[in-house]
């Protein structure tokens, strides 16, 4: 039986890696896949792991209509037994939902990755439809860690280290320390709500109260 799975964690978690990883797998027993994609930070068009993996991938822009695109592939004799889809999060509730139907009416396997709330704390459209519309979703067992050493939960975007809650939802970016530009940061909840970012943290904590060798390091 086919199914919607949403395979989700904060940034850096191991997801893009992951997704290769299972287009790996199941080609090797044979199984025929497609990989998407959407803003994938090495550009247009390629699914790139922090790893240093990277795959071909078909870029999923605003009016891409997954139903279409497939069903147009297997018209023309292709045959497609699962699908491969980064960055699911950046994907309309709309092509959430083309992915479902490609599982109910093709049995076609349907593996999502992405993150599923943005610098604000807020599920992503193509998040939130698939927290709705998932057969399961699987929080990915490499934790990324919030400065404090506690497993991180959430995902700050920081400007020269200090985290901001105003700007686009969309803004592709990385987890960078130092950085004087735009980045992202995973925070646990806690030092979330409270916007104490490592940066912060240093700044004002004192070196007794911070894990891993406390402020100098
Ligand atoms: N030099 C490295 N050695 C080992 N693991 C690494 C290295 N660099 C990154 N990673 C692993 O890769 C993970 C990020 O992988 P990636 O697939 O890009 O994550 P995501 O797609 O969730 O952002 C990190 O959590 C870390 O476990
Ligand atoms: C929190 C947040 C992230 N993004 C962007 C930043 C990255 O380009 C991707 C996530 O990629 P990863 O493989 O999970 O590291 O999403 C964004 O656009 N808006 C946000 O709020």
């Amino acid at each position: 039986m086919a199914e919607l799975l949403y395979f989700t964690g904060t940034m850096d978690c191991g997801k893009s890696t992951l997704a290769l990883q299972m287009d790996h797998n199941h080609k090797a027993r044979g199984r025929r896949g497609r990989i998407f994609t959407s803003h994938d930070r090495a550009g247009e068009s390629v699914l790139s792991s922090r790893l240093g993996l990277v795959a071909e991938a078909i870029e999923v822009r605003a009016e891409f209509d997954f139903w279409d695109h497939v069903v147009n592939e297997l018209t023309q004799g292709g045959r497609i037994d699962y699908v491969v889809c980064d960055e699911a999060q950046f994907y309309s509730a709309l092509q959430i939902e083309q992915l479902a139907r490609l599982v109910d009416e093709l049995q076609i396997d349907v593996f999502c990755f992405g993150i599923l709330t943005d610098f604000r704390a807020t599920l992503f459209p193509g998040s939130a439809r698939l927290v709705e519309l998932a057969d399961r979703m699987e929080l990915l067992q490499v934790e990324a860690l919030c400065w404090c050493g506690e497993r991180a939960t959430h995902n700050a975007r920081t400007i020269g280290g200090e985290m901001v809650t105003e700007g686009e939802q969309l803004a592709v970016g990385d987890i960078e320390s130092n950085a004087t530009e735009m980045a992202y940061e995973v925070l646990c909840r806690r030092h979330h709500r409270r916007r104490l970012t490592q940066a912060r943290a240093r700044a004002t904590l004192s070196p007794e109260v911070l894990p891993f060798g406390g402020a100098a390091s």
